[in-house]
């Protein structure tokens, strides 16, 4: 005689984790050519044959000095650029070279990101049962994630899911799903790879308007960042770095505006209003008091770990003021931001390496929160509890 069948519910309660979705291993990788912001704007002028534009060069100038960025990464460097003198001009059609290039170059970067992720996590990449990835560089089927799981020798088995223009919010999406994912099915583990590079929108300055182009030269850069994401660590190879502990995403009423994206023939146009410091400021402390409430945890703003996305230097000194925070408390964010520009999704996977690195003398906050901001406006929040190990380190 067996035993009596299990029910539905029985069954489902066996297939979810116990704990929490965690972070358990992070990569990162940048392509090898990098700019300072003292040298930008003469190359860019230059490259682009607009040295002309003697009032725009001033300006790019102005934004690289407010940075708060020294130095950025770019996958189209000039050797590049020589190759496809259509980039310089969107009027002309050259989505597809660009599609052929960043068809080709996001799975790679992608792929030493996640190699280094896979190597800190200790466990082979056919134990991966899940990849997110997230890019706004890739517009062709199969997509980047597939050539990912090829480079990477993961099981043909793997569930993918790709991510497409969710801009600079895209990696704070990918580990939202990848922390359901995790909690949702017992002993999986997720990879999530973000990767994004500007050649599907760069071009030369324009004479009438494209402040947005100016703004986005000034500030944007090219990265890839991996993170594997399982809950219920297998010790002692899996050392869980910070447990996720709540997500949630905010759509700023009436913001559809105020950054947008769109595919046309001469690549990516992008559109940023030079509000959205303001705009953010104005929503970043409800998303955290909503969080923390959902939690019954007492935060002190001042008592949290940082990782918030460096969208420009005005972002975070918005969210520093309107927050009360003491000095060094988005460090990690800020170094990121001047070591590496705007990675767009990717950065905050940077801003998470960054954290865990900082030396943390006389001990460090236990609750922390990651959050990124993309066009919708989008706020993704993920309240983080930081792993034992971490808060001695
Ligand atoms: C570093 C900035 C740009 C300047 O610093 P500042 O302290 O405001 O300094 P100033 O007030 O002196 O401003 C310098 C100049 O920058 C100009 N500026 C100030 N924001 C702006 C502005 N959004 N537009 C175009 N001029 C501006 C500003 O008008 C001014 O021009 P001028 O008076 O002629 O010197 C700062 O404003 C800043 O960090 N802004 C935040 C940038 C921002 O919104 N980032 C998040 C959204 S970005 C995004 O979604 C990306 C999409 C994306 C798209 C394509 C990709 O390839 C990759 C990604």
């Amino acid at each position: 005689m067996g035993s009596a069948p299990a029910t539905v519910r029985e069954i489902r309660r066996a297939q979810r984790a116990d704990g929490p979705a965690a972070v358990l291993a992070i990569g990162t990788a940048n392509p090898p050519t990098s700019m300072t912001q003292d040298e930008y704007p003469d190359y860019y002028f230059r490259v682009t044959n607009s040295e002309h534009l003697t009032e725009l060069k001033h300006k790019l100038t102005r934004i690289c000095k407010r940075s708060g960025i020294e130095k950025r990464h770019v996958h189209l460097n000039e050797d590049l650029l020589a190759a496809h003198p259509d980039f310089t001009d969107r009027s002309l059609p050259s989505l597809d070279a660009r599609v052929d290039l960043s068809s080709a170059a996001v799975p790679e970067l992608a792929a030493s990101a996640a190699a280094r992720a896979i190597a800190e996590w200790g466990r082979p990449a056919m134990d991966i049962t899940h990849l997110v990835f997230s890019t706004y560089s890739g517009f062709r089927a199969p997509s980047a994630d597939l050539r990912l799981a090829s480079l990477l020798g993961l099981r043909p088995t793997v569930n993918r899911t790709i991510l497409s223009l969710n801009g600079c919010s895209g990696g704070g999406r990918a580990l939202q799903i990848a922390k359901e994912l995790a909690e949702n099915n017992r002993g999986a583990r997720v990879l999530v790879a973000c990767a994004e590079l500007t050649l599907i929108a760069f071009y030369g300055p324009e004479e009438e308007g494209g402040l947005d182009n100016i703004l986005g030269n000034g500030i944007f850069g090219d990265g890839s960042g991996a993170v594997i994401v399982g809950a219920d660590p297998v010790g002692p190879v899996e050392r869980p770095l910070f447990e996720m502990a709540f997500a949630s995403q905010t759509t700023v009423p009436d913001t559809e505006d105020a950054i947008t994206m769109q595919i046309m023939k001469g690549g990516l146009d992008f559109r940023v209003s030079a509000q959205v410091p303001r705009l953010l400021g104005c929503n970043i402390e409800r998303c955290l008091i909503e969080a923390f409430e959902e939690l019954a945890v007492r935060a002190e703003w001042n008592d949290l770990f940082y990782a918030i996305h460096p969208g420009g230097r005005a972002i975070l000194d918005h969210i520093d003021g309107l927050l009360g925070l003491d000095a060094g408390k988005l460090a990690a964010s800020r170094k990121v931001l001047s070591e590496f520009g705007n990675m767009s999704g990717t950065t905050v996977i940077f801003v998470l390496d960054e954290l865990r690195r900082q030396p943390k003398d006389g001990g460090a906050p236990e609750w922390g929160v990651m959050m990124a901001f993309g066009p919708g406006i989008t706020i993704e929040t993920i309240v983080l509890h930081a792993a034992s190990s971490l808060q001695q380190n």
